[in-house]
């Protein structure tokens, strides 16, 4: 059954840098998943259509009001319902989240449901959390303007994971935090390009030399650059022979 991804945003039109193009764009057209937009303008009761207040207590902005967020959040429920997803997994973008992490992004992959909540202004309403199991997820620790670009970037790399939306399904678990390690140097044509050469295993066709050099490549880089990935990643006898081999090179 196909994975169905729900957002409550008062952007849409900002969807088409996912629905628009590549990897994304061509899983939605092929129904690999759909995508539904829901603008909680549509779900206001007055006149100006409003969707934000100013903050009780004071202090600088706006807040999104709850009533449009919930009936917008209920109307999503029920589509998917409707659908035949009984239990949607629900996930407000926001810093004060769980960070979006491969380990986070394989679990949602496998959700048949999800809806997002992408906010505006200051935030929302904190009683939208106590009408609906809204999980909060952060996408890293900075302060944008709204939640649209985390949901995409959420449902970009989540679509990635799903059945058929990457042409060879190697590239995904070759992928960057795939196997816990940073991903290997990468070369294409010319093999000279301003006198820098490509390095001469890529060229040998000796796939068990290239499996290795890539290896101890991702290795060195994720020791070199997130030493932290490999404090909790077990290394074969293999890896901790390669990445010996690398901290030698680099210290000769
Ligand atoms: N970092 C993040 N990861 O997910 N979401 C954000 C984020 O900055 N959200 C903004 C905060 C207030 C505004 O409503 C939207």
């Amino acid at each position: 059954m196909k994975p169905h991804y729900h957002v409550i945003t008062l952007f849409p039109e900002m969807f088409t840098a996912l629905s628009g193009f590549g990897v994304s764009g061509r899983a939605l057209r092929n129904g690999l998943c759909d995508l539904k937009l829901w603008d909680p303008r549509e779900f206001t009761q007055d006149a100006y259509r409003t969707v934000d207040d100013r903050p009780f207590g004071g202090g600088p902005g706006m807040l999104m009001l709850a009533e449009p967020l919930d009936l917008a959040l209920t109307a999503a429920k029920t589509a998917l319902r409707a659908a035949g997803v009984d239990q949607s997994r629900m996930v407000y973008l926001s810093p004060q989240g769980r960070r979006l992490d491969h380990a986070l992004v394989l679990e949602l992959a496998t959700e048949p449901g999800l809806i997002l909540l992408a906010g505006r202004y200051e935030g929302i309403d904190e009683r939208v959390f106590q009408r609906h199991p809204l999980e909060e997820v952060s996408i890293g620790d900075y302060v944008l303007s709204g939640g649209e670009l985390p949901a995409m970037v959420l449902l970009d790399s989540v679509i990635r994971h799903l059945p058929g939306a990457l042409g060879d399904a190697d590239s995904a678990k070759e992928d960057s935090f795939a196997d816990g390690l940073l991903d290997c140097p990468h070369y294409t044509r010319p093999e000279d390009y301003q006198g820098l050469k490509v390095p001469p295993v890529l060229l040998s066709g000796n796939h068990a030399a290239i499996r290795r050099w890539r290896l101890k490549q991702a290795l060195g880089r994720t020791w070199q650059r997130r030493p932290d990935l490999l404090q909790d990643r077990r290394l074969s006898p293999e890896e901790q022979d390669l990445l010996d081999e690398f901290r030698r090179a680099q210290e000769a």
